[in-house]
């Protein structure tokens, strides 16, 4: 029996209970999708959405006619490294889109197939928003309609789609911008190698100004309250060992006596209504 031994619940116990949705946060590279597999492996009953990532490097179209052949319309992930002022706002649509349908898809599995459950997100159509886009703004690649557009369609499909996008919490992958920039190199993803480390600082910043500091402006209070669980994956977790079991307890631990206050992010969850 390991430490979370009990922590989980058993499908049975939770038939009715409606999904609790967390999203994974972080900066490129920190680390998400490495423990979102670590995760998975821990809780294999929990649902997982990774980032559509290979959707973006592969734009396909929808074939001129119905049941012909899609075609391959770019990669758009390097188009935007490339020339930000040119492909951000196309990237920012796209990506949007696309985490719309993951968020949304997620949450119309029939509710006594999904109750109980457990489903994460890697990002959100809220650090869409309050990290890339909003930096794209502020690092001059996107212009001032640019933002002023993408900000109207955003809270007007934020509201229209409020409860059925509502997450029960967050958990911010936290590392230096330093640290990222090291992976970054070592996982050498081809449309990144132009990334420098400031670009990384713009972004570190902007997840601590939302998630930590709270001072970025957003559109809703019940995303401002939204439960946080803050990481520290400075450390090297990859190869298993005490840092990993520490790091997916904190994930769900249950309250413990000595500190009723430190109760794990999904404990927390499970007290917040949908
Ligand atoms: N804690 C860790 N210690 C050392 N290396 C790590 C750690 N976590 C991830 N890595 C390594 O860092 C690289 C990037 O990790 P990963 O792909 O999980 O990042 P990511 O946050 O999902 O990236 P992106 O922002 O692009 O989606 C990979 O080579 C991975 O093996
Ligand atoms: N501009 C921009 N906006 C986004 O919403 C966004 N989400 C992810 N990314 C980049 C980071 C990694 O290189 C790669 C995989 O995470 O995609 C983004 N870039």
């Amino acid at each position: 029996q390991g430490p979370l031994q009990g922590a989980v619940p058993s499908r049975g116990m939770h038939a009715k209970r409606d999904p609790r949705r967390l999203s994974i946060e972080g900066n490129i590279a920190v680390g998400k999708s490495t423990f979102v597999k670590l995760l998975v492996n821990t809780y294999p009953e929990w649902h997982v959405a990774t980032e559509p990532v290979a959707t973006w490097q592969d734009v396909q179209s929808a074939g001129p006619q119905k049941g012909s052949a899609p075609q391959s319309l770019g990669n758009l992930l390097d188009m935007m490294y490339r020339d930000p002022a040119r492909w951000a706002y196309t990237f920012q649509t796209f990506s949007f889109m696309s985490r719309l349908k993951v968020q949304l898809e997620s949450c119309s599995e029939k509710p006594d197939e999904a109750g109980g459950l457990v489903q994460v997100f890697e990002r959100s159509v809220y650090s869409d928003r309050y990290i890339f886009a909003k930096n794209l703004f502020e690092n001059g690649s996107l212009s001032d309609i640019e933002w002023h557009i993408y900000q109207y369609w955003h809270t007007f499909l934020m509201q229209e789609f409020a409860s059925r996008l509502r997450l029960h919490g967050f958990i911010y992958l936290q590392a230096t911008p330093q640290v990222c920039l090291k992976r970054l190199h070592q996982r050498a993803r081809a449309e990144e190698k132009g990334i420098e480390l400031a670009y990384l600082e713009q972004l570190h910043d902007q997840h601590e100004a939302w998630l930590v500091r709270k001072t970025t402006k957003v559109h809703s209070k019940a995303l401002q309250s939204t439960p946080l669980l803050v990481l520290d994956v400075n450390d090297d977790f990859s190869e298993g060992g005490a840092k990993q079991e520490e790091l997916m307890s904190k994930g769900r631990s249950p309250p413990s006596p000595e500190a009723p206050h430190k109760k794990g992010l999904v404990n927390r969850c499970q007290k917040i209504s949908h």
